[in-house]
């Protein structure tokens, strides 16, 4: 329910730059794949788009700086989930997912129905409700990574950004995870940014791709513009053929480089 809108954005550590005149627009309900090798500053990037890493140039939600919302309405606007969140291991994932109804709670006040509710569908559909009762310190890598997704898209944001959503998880719960954040575009208009070093996935679920190398914009576009052999060879340094399967849908394949 957001429109993202990024101009001459630059962010970085101790006076390094590590992203460098990022301009992009994302619209609403739209979904933007940030994708790069290691270190090309993807995740820099996220976090200057939710207004954690200060920087220069401008981030727009819906117009507005995003340095100018208040906490609580940056937190129902925009949905963040970190590559490596540090979690409280003593709460359940139930408790935990529960978090992120906060900031549409008055002050002083407790959790309803409707906000369980919510609760309850997220962690249906990210196959959580047989850990529900579990505490986070006792979950496996995956099913704590989709523990830390359930939290974020119980907030009902407008904007998710979303650092590696896939991380760890197995190939069936990658693909529930993508489903219903696509689900969540179509229907409610949610616009999304992920970053993604899963380039198949990222060619089937984004509909635009900014290819990031040394913190710059080297390739924006259509999956199908920006996922080209010729781009992975001269930024990743990688060797792949770009097939279609399925309807369609391109697949990144690795193949073993040429002796
Ligand atoms: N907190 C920090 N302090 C100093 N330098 C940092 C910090 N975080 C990241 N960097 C540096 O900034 C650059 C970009 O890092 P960033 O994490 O944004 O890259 P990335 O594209 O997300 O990488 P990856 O694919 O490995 O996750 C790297 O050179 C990294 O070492």
């Amino acid at each position: 329910m957001t429109t993202l809108r990024l101009r001459d954005v630059r962010a970085g550590y101790d006076g390094r730059e590590v992203v460098r005149a990022v301009s992009a627009e994302v619209p609403r309900g739209s979904w933007l794949a940030i994708v790069g090798p290691n270190g090309a500053g993807k995740s820099t990037l996220l976090k200057t788009m939710a207004g954690l890493l200060p920087g220069a140039g401008e981030v727009l939600l819906d117009g507005r700086p995003v340095h100018t919302l208040s906490r609580r309405d940056k937190a129902r606007k925009v949905g963040y989930s970190p590559q490596d969140p540090i979690l409280p291991g003593g709460l359940t994932v139930t408790d935990y997912a529960l978090l992120g109804r906060t900031p549409h709670l008055g002050p002083l006040a407790r959790e309803g129905a409707a906000d369980l509710s919510v609760v309850e569908g997220v962690l249906t559909r990210l196959d959580l409700t047989g850990l529900a009762g579990r505490r986070l310190g006792t979950l496996s890598g995956g099913e704590r990574q989709r523990a830390v997704l359930a939290r974020v898209l119980t907030q009902q944001a407008g904007l998710l950004l979303l650092d590696e959503p896939t991380t760890g998880l197995d190939i069936g719960h990658a693909q529930a995870m993508l489903e219903l954040i696509d689900r969540l575009r179509r229907e409610d208009g949610t616009t999304v940014v992920s970053t993604l070093h899963d380039l198949t996935f990222a060619a089937q679920y984004a509909d635009h791709v900014l290819l990031l190398s040394a913190g710059e914009v080297v390739a924006a576009g259509t999956p199908a513009e920006v996922l080209t052999a010729e781009a992975l060879a001269r930024y990743y340094g990688a060797a792949a053929d770009i097939l279609t399967a399925g309807r369609g849908e391109l697949v990144v394949a690795p193949i073993r480089p040429p002796k």
